[in-house]
């Protein structure tokens, strides 16, 4: 797959306690995301509301590679195999960025076997976060293109920071297509219109017009933005779980059937694209310029 790269572009807790001091058996379970290395999350679980926060850990920047993701589906596992857990609050332990997109460097000259399973584990994060029972909210505490975008989407609601934080699917300005499941989420999400401006052009969205288009639901100051999610997360919590979880369900359910249908295909797309030696140059030259990059938003 040929891919063109423009140099000019690109940049683009009450009872709450930390990781793992919450309830009894989610302790156990998160006794297990330290043990062996650094979890790249920080999980706590609040006994009175049942809301469970996950901070993204991986500075500076938060960008997705095999560790974080599969440190977020182990969290997600836990978290929804607990019957008191009915909502989960999506965030960064870094303010200024929440999440910076998929790891490049999973992707600069990979080994194939390790490419596969990253990727793959991107799909599982996402089918498991669009698909979650829990009542789901981004606090999006700073920057989040593509793959940081993505995440916040499979929320059931954005909250963002004021400030010069940008937003959205910028895929094509590096010289990539965003995957049809990125598409459909985004879709979904602001419609089809904006979703064509949006993916085409590889927009990266102020707070102000991430909110006009419905890409995002609040913005706030950066200092509010967890108990604005945390004040949010009430009002969904006051619905009838198995009422607001089969809604979802319907709601999403055939996206995620379409994804299902795909998901190897895409999988096999991808790994074509990254193994391609005209992609690694492209991705070479990129992650020299990435020190110098300067993010624009529309
Ligand atoms: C031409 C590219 C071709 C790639 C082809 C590969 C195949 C791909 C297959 C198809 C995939 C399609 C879907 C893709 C989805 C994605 O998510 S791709 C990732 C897109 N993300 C970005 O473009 C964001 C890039 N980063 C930034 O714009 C900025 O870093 C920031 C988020 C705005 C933060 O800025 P700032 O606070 O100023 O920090 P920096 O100094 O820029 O960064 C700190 C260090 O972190 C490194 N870094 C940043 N982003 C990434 C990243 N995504 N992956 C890996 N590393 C990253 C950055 O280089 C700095 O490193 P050091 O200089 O060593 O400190």
């Amino acid at each position: 797959m040929a891919l063109s790269f423009n140099p000019r572009l690109v940049r683009g807790v009450s009872r709450c306690h930390a990781i793992v001091t919450a309830k009894m058996a989610l302790a156990a379970s998160c006794r297990d995301f330290s043990a062996a290395e650094k979890s790249t999350v920080i999980v706590n679980l609040n006994d009175n509301t049942g809301v469970a926060t996950i901070q993204l850990n991986r500075p500076p920047v938060n960008s997705l590679n095999l560790q974080l993701l599969t440190d977020i589906k182990i969290a997600l596992d836990k978290l929804q195999m607990k019957k008191d857990c009915r909502g989960m609050i999506l965030t960064s332990s870094s303010p200024g960025i929440f999440c910076a997109g998929l790891d490049f460097m999973e992707m600069h000259n990979p080994q194939e076997g390790r490419a596969r399973e990253f990727w793959r584990s991107l799909q599982e994060v996402w089918k498991m976060l669009y698909g979650s029972r829990l009542a789901t909210i981004a606090a999006i505490n700073g920057h989040s293109p593509a793959g940081g975008c993505l995440l916040s989407l499979t929320c059931d609601y954005r909250v963002m920071a004021q400030g010069k934080f940008m937003i959205g699917l910028n895929e094509t300005l590096l010289g990539m297509v965003a995957p049809f499941w990125f598409q459909d989420t985004m879709t979904n999400t602001i419609g089809h219109r904006e979703a064509e401006k949006a993916l085409q052009l590889g927009l990266l969205y102020s707070g102000e017009n991430a909110l006009n288009v419905g890409l995002i639901d609040e913005l706030v100051p950066p200092e509010k933005v967890m108990q604005t999610a945390q004040v949010q997360m009430q009002t969904w919590l006051k619905i009838p779980d198995l009422a607001r979880r089969l809604t979802k369900e319907q709601m999403r359910g055939p996206t995620l059937q379409k994804f299902v249908q795909r998901q190897n295909e895409d999988v096999d797309q991808i790994m074509k694209f990254i193994m391609d030696s005209a992609t690694q140059r492209s991705l070479g030259i990129y992650l020299n310029t990435l020190k110098h990059k300067q993010l624009t938003s529309v």
